[in-house]
């Protein structure tokens, strides 16, 4: 016998929390709740605004059409039939329900910094894998990115550092960051996800100033697998996103396969998707250190704790979740 409760949850988020030049102001996305056989499975469906190409009115309604298909036995394609955020969604409550996701998560995640060393500094200690962080790239001044990236690599030199430039930069610009980076620290930038405007300028850029680079919007796009590069290190895949688990772990053995890192990323989600999301990377990338530090950007977590998170813990009776009438 299945049965299926939705809910949609909406979240505070911290002030500046900016999302191609627009502020989110709060998360809001769908939860899905499946019982079968005694077995019950989680899954969350939040479509990222300025990144998703479906927004929450259409990801609820699909969600709804595939709850009547689900009841009535059908075992839908996910991928093909409905957006990524609700494939990603449903094949995480599906996974749990199937007893798929490992139990274990990768919470030591790659953290994000602002230009405080002294706070990186603090954070890395207490990894315990590599030390590697991550630094938001391209809203300002390019020499400037270029001289905090520099000054993090000089000071602590066991660093491994992954920026992000979200397609911002011209080649000129490119070049500017590149020349505040002593050559001796560039080996220790892991890589730079999508640093110029189009991915044949990030791989000219990364030719020519010997940086590794990474994709992330571009595995969202057609010819994926046409955009090689010596200077290519690593596949950012965000499953709220890309889509199911299913069609993640397919793009995790590709670029395996082709000697590639494969990251697995916050999309913002809630802390039931990213400890799922962490779950999911002790399980199929477990060498790789993800790129999930995005809780502290909420003021509460939701149905399940973050390992050591100080946030509140919201439950099905809190204010910021409603069941969905289904
Ligand atoms: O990848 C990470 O380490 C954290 C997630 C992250 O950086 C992002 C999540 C969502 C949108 C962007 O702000 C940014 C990214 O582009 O990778
Ligand atoms: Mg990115």
């Amino acid at each position: 016998m299945r049965r299926v409760n939705c809910y949609r949850y909406t979240i505070p988020v911290e002030t500046g929390v900016i999302l191609r030049q627009r502020r989110l102001k709060q998360r809001e996305g769908l939860l899905v709740e499946l019982h079968e056989n005694g077995q019950v499975g989680w899954g969350e469906i939040a479509p990222l605004p300025e990144f998703s190409g479906e927004d929450l009115p259409q990801a609820e309604q699909q969600l709804k059409q595939w709850r009547i298909n689900w009841l009535n036995g059908q075992d839908d394609d996910l991928d093909r039939q409905y957006a990524p955020s609700v494939a990603f969604g449903i094949s995480c409550a599906l996974a749990e329900l199937q007893g798929d996701l490992g139990s274990e998560g990768c919470y030591d995640t790659a953290p994000l910094c602002y230009g405080d060393p002294d706070e990186l500094y603090a954070k890395l200690q207490q990894m315990s894998g590599e030390k590697v962080a991550k630094m938001k790239v391209g809203l300002y001044e390019a020499n400037r990115d270029g001289l905090i990236a520099d000054m993090f690599l000089t000071a602590i030199p066991d660093l491994k550092l992954r920026l992000d430039a979200n397609r911002a930069w011209t080649l000129e610009k490119a070049a500017q960051f590149a020349a505040k980076i002593a050559e001796s620290n560039k080996k220790r930038i892991q890589f730079i996800e999508e640093p110029c405007r189009t991915p044949a300028m990030s791989m000219q850029f990364a030719a020519q100033h010997n940086i590794a680079i990474a994709w992330d919007e571009t595995t969202r796009e057609p010819n994926l697998f046409a955009k090689k590069s010596d200077h290519l290190t690593a596949f950012i895949i965000k499953p709220t996103l890309f889509g199911s688990l299913q069609k993640c772990i397919s793009l995790i053995e590709y670029a395996h396969k082709q000697g590639l890192t494969a990251v697995i990323s916050s999309s913002i989600e809630s802390s039931l998707a990213l400890t799922q999301l962490a779950r999911f990377a002790a399980q199929y990338t477990p060498d790789t250190t993800p790129g999930l530090d995005t809780l502290n950007l909420m003021q509460t977590q939701l149905l399940r704790r973050w390992q050591n998170s100080p946030l509140p813990l919201a439950d099905l009776n809190s204010p910021f979740i409603t069941p969905l009438a289904l």
